[in-house]
């Protein structure tokens, strides 16, 4: 058994739209949480005027009765409010001197997929490829990834993010629980812990903001409750450190992935990396520390599993950097279209749901069953062999 999902939509198009497949019958769904995952995703200090627009929700088109899933593929849509203002610039073909073409896109941004897009695609209006290529996409990513979590949530797994570093800023080092971390960065503008660290974060922001900067960070995930055993040693494509990786590098403008101390485990030395084992009555096997964040051999090891992900600033610049005409091929400054500063706090939601979906996916994958009935007495029965180790 395995979970997959596709998305579709453009970021001005009219929604965008996902559809789950594999997710057993008898999930309890609630849709105001899958909403408040939405509405998480949309805040954040230094976002742009769109999220002002928009108030996303998922719209369950398939797959769930009475509140429950059936076992048939989940469909969902997520409204582009936005939309009505676009509908000319997206339907109509740009004629010369026309509003859409003036809004046609020939200035490839540095950072963003527009060259690179073009070039592949052939596109010459490279809208074509900004549409897509934009992170409006992680709004269907974290309503998949927020039904994922409530999956996990029936057996006992929580996560929960936080913002580590803006730019220049970093926060003070903590090691809350997922409770604690959920409680305490909820009311943050930028996902922090600590108010002092967050006034700074913002006015840091402000500042780069109104020199028509961006700037980027560093967010982190807790995953607490996850059993021993997801993902496997035998396979490179089973190792779940490794498919966490991939799906936060997917995640839009994110550069970099670290698993527990990441970077940091090439500086010390052996001593001071790997977590010692402990066997307590009752708990079992445990690790004394969890500096390797859960992992061990691509495979879960009962420890919270922490993941962190870097990154980079928002491509489209107020001040816009130099590029190219594709048209003319003169030098000339890139386009500059309506922009985020900002987006590590919105980030770091959309990472706590790609970690969802892919601890979600390992879970089904060892304890799969059509329904949650089968689902918990493997677990169960899984839990109990352990036990008896
Ligand atoms: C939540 C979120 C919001 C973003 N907002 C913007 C934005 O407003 N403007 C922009 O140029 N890039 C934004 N990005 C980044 C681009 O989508 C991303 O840089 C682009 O798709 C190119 O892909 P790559 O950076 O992964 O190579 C955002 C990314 C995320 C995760
Ligand atoms: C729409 C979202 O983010 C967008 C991501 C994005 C980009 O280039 O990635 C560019 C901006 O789009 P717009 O020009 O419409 O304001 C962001 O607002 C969203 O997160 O829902």
């Amino acid at each position: 058994m395995s979970i997959r999902y596709l998305t579709a939509g453009e970021t001005h198009g009219p929604q965008l739209t996902a559809i789950i497949e594999g997710l057993p019958s008898q999930l309890k769904l609630d849709f105001e949480a899958i909403n408040f995952q939405l509405a998480r995703r949309q805040k954040g200090h230094g976002r742009g005027r769109r999220m002002q627009i928009e108030k996303d929700t998922a719209n369950i088109v398939g797959g769930v009765r009475h509140g429950y899933t059936t076992g048939a593929p989940v469909a969902l849509v997520v409204e582009n409010k936005d939309w009505a203002s676009w509908s000319s610039i997206m339907n109509v073909e740009p004629i010369e001197g026309s509003d859409e073409e003036k809004r046609r896109v020939h200035r490839p941004r540095p950072g963003h997929a527009d060259l690179n897009g073009g070039l592949k695609y052939n596109h010459k209006d490279l809208r074509n490829v900004l549409e897509r290529s934009s992170a409006r996409e992680t709004a269907a990513r974290v309503a998949c990834g927020a039904i994922a979590r409530q999956f996990l949530e029936a057996f006992g797994i929580k996560i929960a993010g936080q913002v580590i570093r803006i730019g220049e800023i970093e926060a003070p080092a903590n090691n809350l629980s997922v409770d604690e971390l959920i409680e305490r960065t909820e009311a943050s503008s930028v996902r922090v812990v600590d108010p002092e660290t967050e006034a700074k974060m913002e006015a840091y922001i402000d500042e780069i903001k109104k020199e028509g900067d961006s700037i980027g960070g560093i967010v982190e995930c807790v995953v607490e409750g996850v059993p021993v055993g997801l993902g496997s040693y035998v396979q490179y494509d089973r190792k779940l450190d490794g498919r966490i990786a991939q799906a936060v590098m997917s995640i839009n403008a994110f550069k970099g992935v670290e698993i527990g101390i990441g970077f940091e485990a090439g500086v010390l030395r052996g001593s001071q990396v790997h977590d010692e084992i402990l066997y307590e009555e009752g708990k079992g096997y445990t690790r004394a520390s969890n500096r390797l964040g859960g992992f061990e051999g691509g495979m879960t090891n009962g420890m919270p599993v922490v993941v962190r992900g870097v990154m980079k600033p928002i491509p489209t610049l107020y001040k816009p950097l130099q590029t190219v005409d594709i048209d003319t091929k003169e030098p000339y400054t890139a386009q500059v279209e309506r922009s985020d500063a900002c987006a590590v706090p919105a980030a770091s939601v959309v990472m706590e749901h790609v970690v969802a979906w892919e601890i979600a996916k390992a879970f089904l994958e060892k304890f799969g069953g059509d329904s949650m009935d089968e689902i918990k007495a493997n677990y169960e029965n899984y839990l109990a062999q352990v036990e008896r180790y």
